[in-house]
C-alpha cells in the first residue's frame, strides 16, 4: 500500500472558541495539526438530544487515538462529527480545515471510514465492495483502473480475504463482513483513517492480524488512526493516547496507562477490573468477578 509519508511533529492543544460547522475555514486561535485532527468544544444533538457536550481532541498526523467509554457515550457519533455526517458546533479540523470546507471526494481522499454497522449490499462481491474504495479516484464517467483493481487486490490479500473475493456479501460471516468493510476503508488509501469498533465480531487471529495491519499501514505510511473499542487491552496495547467518553463528554485523555486505571474504569464503566502493566508497561485490564473469592 502507498501513501504520502505524512511524519509530523505533534501539534499543540486545541484552543479555540466554539464555532458554527457551517462556517468555512480555521478559527483564530486553533492550531491545526497537519495530516491529524482537532476537535475543540464539540456539541452535538440529535433530534434534540444533547449526545456530545465540550468534546475536544488532538491526534497528531501518524498518530493512533483509541476512544473508549460505556454504551451509549457518543463514540460513533463523535468519528460521525469528524466526518461530517451529523450537525455539529464547535471546531472539527481534519489536516487543518474543517471537513465541510472541502467537496466530498476531497474528503473521501482525505478521509477513509468503516463503519460499526454498515449496510452491505447482498448481491455485490467482496471483490466489487472493495473496488468502491476507488471512487474518490474516479474520473466522473471514468471505470476502475488495472491499478485500483491490483490494489484492491492486495488489500483484500493483506487481509486474508483473497479467497473469498467472488463471494457475495449477503454469503460472508459477521467477521468476514467486518474485514471486508475495513478492506474498502483501506483500498481508499486515506491518510486518515477512522475505524468504528473494527474488531468486535472478529476472532482472537483476525483481532491481531487487522490491528497488525494498521499499525503497519501507520507506521510505514504515516497514517493517523482513530478506533472507537470496546476491548480495552487492545486501546491499551495498540493506541499512542486514550479518550475516554462518559455520557457524551470527554473524562479523560492521555497516555493508555494513565486512563486505563482501576478507578476510573470502575467510575466510568461501572466495572471491577484488574488493570497489570504488559509489554512495555502498556496496560492490560482484566474483569474481575465481584464475588471472586466464592
Ligand atoms: N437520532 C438520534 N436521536 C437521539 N439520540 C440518538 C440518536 N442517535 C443516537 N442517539 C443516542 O446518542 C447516544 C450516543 O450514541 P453513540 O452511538 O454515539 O454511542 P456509542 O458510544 O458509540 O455507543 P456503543 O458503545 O453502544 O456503540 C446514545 O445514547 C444513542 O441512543
Amino acid at each position: 500500500m502507498t501513501a504520502p509519508a505524512r511524519r509530523r511533529p505533534p501539534a499543540p492543544a486545541a484552543a479555540g472558541a466554539a464555532h458554527a460547522a457551517t462556517g468555512a475555514g480555521a478559527p483564530r486561535g486553533v492550531p491545526a495539526a497537519p495530516g491529524g485532527l482537532v476537535v475543540d468544544d464539540l456539541d452535538v444533538a440529535l433530534d434534540g438530544t444533547p449526545v456530545l457536550s465540550g468534546v475536544r481532541l488532538t491526534v497528531p498526523g501518524g498518530s493512533w487515538l483509541a476512544v473508549i467509554g460505556p454504551n451509549g457515550a457518543g463514540k460513533s457519533t463523535l468519528l460521525k462529527a469528524i466526518l461530517g455526517l451529523v450537525p455539529y458546533t464547535g471546531t472539527v479540523l481534519v489536516d487543518g480545515e474543517p471537513a465541510h470546507a472541502r467537496t466530498l471526494r476531497e474528503r473521501a481522499r482525505l478521509v477513509a471510514y468503516a463503519p460499526q454497522t454498515p449496510s452491505l449490499p447482498p448481491d455485490m462481491t467482496v471483490f466489487e465492495y472493495a473496488l468502491l474504495g476507488r471512487t474518490p479516484y474516479l474520473s466522473y464517467l471514468g471505470w476502475e483502473s488495472r491499478a485500483d483493481r491490483e490494489i484492491a487486490a492486495a488489500v483484500l490479500d493483506r487481509l486474508g480475504l483473497g479467497p473469498l473475493a467472488r463471494r457475495r456479501l449477503g454469503r460472508l460471516s459477521g467477521g468476514e463482513r467486518q474485514r471486508v468493510v475495513l478492506a474498502r476503508a483501506l483500498t481508499q488509501q486515506a491518510p486518515i483513517l477512522l475505524l468504528d469498533e473494527p474488531t468486535t465480531a472478529l476472532d482472537l487471529g483476525h483481532q491481531q492480524q487487522v490491528l497488525e495491519l494498521v499499525d503497519h499501514l501507520r507506521l510505514a505510511d504515516g497514517l493517523t488512526v482513530v478506533t472507537t473499542l470496546h476491548d480495552l487491552s487492545l486501546a491499551g496495547q495498540y493506541a499512542d493516547t486514550v479518550l475516554l467518553l462518559s455520557q457524551g463528554r470527554s473524562v479523560a485523555s492521555g497516555p493508555p496507562a494513565e486512563v486505563l486505571t482501576e478507578a476510573s474504569l470502575a467510575e466510568h464503566f461501572g466495572a471491577r477490573v484488574r488493570v497489570d502493566a504488559g509489554p512495555g508497561g502498556r496496560p492490560l485490564v482484566h474483569l474481575v468477578r465481584p464475588d471472586g473469592d466464592r
